[in-house]
């Protein structure tokens, strides 16, 4: 039987098809855990980065809260050596700041509240609740407070150099180097970083100032006063809204209504609780936006309605306002929570005045009215240009209010007042030869003076009506077209107030309050007489508000300065305020970018915003902002700078803030660089930019100006 021969057949090799799939198992095996460990990777890095990220946004940072220490009123007591006036260091418009020392050997400034209003309640609630939460070597820290009864008192670190105010303006000042100003610049422009882009939510300060930026040992600035400090919420229909209602519906002891949905409220009702988890509360505080909305409508159309109501006050009716001695028609949003409040203590809600032509109102004379128009068809859309920069609120707002504080019949300082004036200008004329006599003979100083006399005072003077006539003119050509455009931004608001229309509240209410403190506390009664003496000073904040003078330094002689050098806050407030902040926008971070351009002005020039000068031929340079768009636009802008200095300082730098303070003073908010572009460009690490600066052709010569110029130059001749 033949057998079956053996063969060898070789294995057979497994189908390249199971090859094909183990490779592409294997691949995908690889490729799928490359991407698990980057998905890993990448969500450890988003917690990293987020946890860094965190670290920074110290307002909401639930997991770190920071506290603040309660004080008691008794070791606050102790420290001040009973509140003595030996130790007051400064007084503001809600209180006396007071050097004390503590047990432990540590100097602090303690600031006490004057008086316990809606308004004072709610910033001191603001300040401990946005400052508090706050730490920055940018920021004055604030160590603690004592709320007992209606006692309010907040603790801050002491600052030894006071403040930028001061240091600039401020009696027996010493002139700040160039190197000092350009620091304290950056520091602010740091601060202002750390604000908005260091805190999320960011915060807006919404009062940028030198009285608000503190010195400390080296001279570096240091921002506070968070009175009125925003804390910028992305709101209902992509808007931002701000949270500071958290005084919304809290009565005068810090109580809060039921409705209410914001935080604890340092105050009576926690008595109990010696540490505030402020952070807690400003989280909290942020998630209340439906009933936010609906208290800020109402904020915006009571308070801009009075406050426009009371710019288009006439004069006569300041005048009977001060002569009656009334006082305290404040208009704010902090009280709107309260009708009760609003009907007791503030100007009642006048639904009349939209019916009021406000260019007619401030033109008595109807040829002037013509006059403007033609100088509104010169200068066209330039009208912000010939204002102060700070839109609704003008210089003559200013003035027009300072004017009605100063004639007050009952007045006793006023004759005093007076008296220094003529002083002045004789003096002006004796020591000065070379003020020009003959343009004093004119009347020149005198128009400006004439402006703040009591009318009756000065019936029988020569030219008097004419003169000031001249005056108004002035005035009214550097702002009728505001005046006009805000009538119609009134109408608007009007009619979308009476259509129901929720806009987001911008806080205006605070500003045209006619008011003279009487409360005074123990040992501040000498320190208020004192004052007296020197005059009053009108606060957008507080109304007007008694502070000792100090002398202008600048070197020309201001007629004013004896009572215009001494309203410090008032002319912060009124000059530093961004065009949209007070007239129909929201309080933007561009709003604090607006307010230090002016402040960078201010302190490059080491003027005031608005400081007007003893002769006509320098009222252009009156309104610093004018004046430095007037140099850039014809390219001298270095004259802008500090005589102080005499010529010792870098002029790269100089020209390089200027420019800078420029572009942040843009009409177009979104045209102003962000803090953060600042910062660069101060550090040098970035070049300034070529913004498309808003420059108007220069302004053109005002009457007063160049019938006082033509006069003189024909009595010289
Ligand atoms: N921490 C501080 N250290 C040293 N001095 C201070 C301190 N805080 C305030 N001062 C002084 O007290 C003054 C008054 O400060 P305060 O904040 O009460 O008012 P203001 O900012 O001048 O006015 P307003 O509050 O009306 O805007 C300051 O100008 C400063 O000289």
């Amino acid at each position: 039987m033949p057998s079956r021969p053996f063969s060898f057949s070789p294995k057979p090799s497994p189908p390249s098809f199971f090859t094909k799939t183990s490779v592409l198992f294997l691949a995908l095996t690889i490729s799928a855990s490359v991407v698990i460990f980057c998905s890993i990777l990448y969500f450890l890095y988003h917690i990293w980065n987020s946890l860094v990220h965190r670290a920074k946004t110290i307002p909401f940072d639930a997991s770190a809260p920071l506290k603040l220490q309660r004080f008691s009123y008794k070791d606050l007591k102790q420290a001040t050596n009973g509140f003595d006036i030996s130790n007051v260091i400064g007084k503001g418009g809600s209180g006396t700041v007071f050097r004390g020392i503590l047990k432990d050997g540590k100097l602090i400034a303690i600031k006490r509240l004057d008086s316990l209003s809606l308004q004072s309640e709610r910033e001191f609630q603001n300040e401990l609740q946005t400052l508090g939460g706050l730490r920055s070597p940018f920021l004055v820290t604030l160590l603690g407070y004592s709320v007992e009864k209606s006692k309010r008192v907040l603790v801050y670190e002491y600052m030894p150099n006071r403040s930028l105010q001061e240091s600039l303006f401020g009696e027996g000042c010493v002139s700040l180097s160039w190197e000092r100003r350009f620091c304290i610049i950056l520091d602010i422009a740091r601060a202002l970083e750390f604000l908005h882009l260091g805190c999320d939510p960011p915060v807006i300060h919404g009062d940028i100032k030198p009285s608000n930026v503190l010195l400390d040992a080296e001279c570096r600035g240091k921002i506070s006063d968070f009175g009125l400090s925003r804390i910028k919420v992305e709101g209902e229909f992509g808007m931002d809204l701000f949270s500071q209602d958290l005084g919304k519906s809290q009565d005068l002891s810090g109580n809060l209504t039921a409705e209410t949905q914001t935080p604890p409220v340092i105050g009576t009702p926690v008595e109990s609780v010696n540490e505030v988890d402020f952070a807690l509360a400003l989280q909290a505080s942020s998630s209340s936006k439906n009933s936010r909305t609906c208290f800020n409508v109402r904020a915006l159309n009571l308070n801009s309605m009075n406050y426009n109501a009371n710019i288009i006050a006439s004069e006569s009716e300041i005048r009977s306002v001060n002569s009656n001695n009334a006082k305290g028609k404040e208009i704010s949003t902090l009280d709107i929570g309260g009708d009760d409040c609003w009907n007791s203590k503030f100007v009642p809600y006048d639904d009349e005045f939209s019916s009021i032509d406000y260019s007619k109102e401030l033109s008595p004379n109807a040829s002037l009215v013509d006059d403007e128009k033609e100088n509104g068809k010169q200068w066209g859309k330039d009208w912000w240009w010939r204002q102060d920069g700070s839109g609704e609120l003008c210089s003559k707002d200013y003035v027009k209010e300072w004017i009605g504080s100063q004639i007050c019949a009952s007045k006793p300082t006023w004759d005093d007042g007076k008296k220094n004036i003529h002083e002045k200008v004789v003096e002006l004329e004796n020591s000065d030869p070379t003020i020009d006599k003959a343009n004093d003979a004119n009347g020149s100083q005198l128009q400006l003076f004439d402006n703040v006399v009591d009318k009756k005072e000065l019936k029988g003077k020569k030219n008097q009506k004419n003169k000031q006539r001249k005056m108004q003119e002035w005035w009214k050509e550097e702002h009728v077209a505001e005046l006009s455009k805000k009538g119609r931004k009134l109408k608007t608001f009007q009619s979308k107030w009476k259509k129901g229309l929720k806009v987001p509240h911008f806080d205006l209410g605070r500003r045209f309050y006619i008011s003279k403190r009487k409360k005074n506390f123990g040992g501040e009664k000498d320190l208020e007489n004192e004052c007296d003496q020197n005059g009053g000073e009108f606060s957008f904040r507080r109304g007007w508000r008694k502070k000792k003078s100090t002398h202008s330094v600048g070197s020309d002689i201001d007629l004013f300065s004896h009572e215009l050098s001494s309203t410090t806050s008032m002319r912060g407030t009124l000059c530093y305020v961004a065009p949209e902040y007070g007239g129909c926008g929201f309080l933007m971070e561009k709003a604090d970018i607006y307010s230090f351009g002016v402040l960078i002005l201010v302190i490059v020039s080491g003027r005031r915003p608005l400081h007007v000068l003893a002769s006509p031929m320098k009222l252009e340079k009156a309104n610093l902002i004018s004046w430095s768009r007037h140099l850039a636009h014809v390219g001298n802008i270095l004259e802008l700078v500090d005589e102080r200095l005499k010529y010792d300082y870098n002029k790269e730098q100089a020209s390089m803030c200027i420019n800078l303070a420029l572009t942040c003073l843009q009409k177009i908010p979104e045209l102003r660089p962000d803090i953060g572009v600042i910062v660069k460009i101060l550090k040098g690490e970035m070049d300034l930019p070529s913004f498309p600066f808003q420059f108007s052709p220069s302004p053109p010569p005002s009457k007063l100006y160049t019938r006082s110029r033509r006069k003189q130059k024909g009595s010289v001749e």
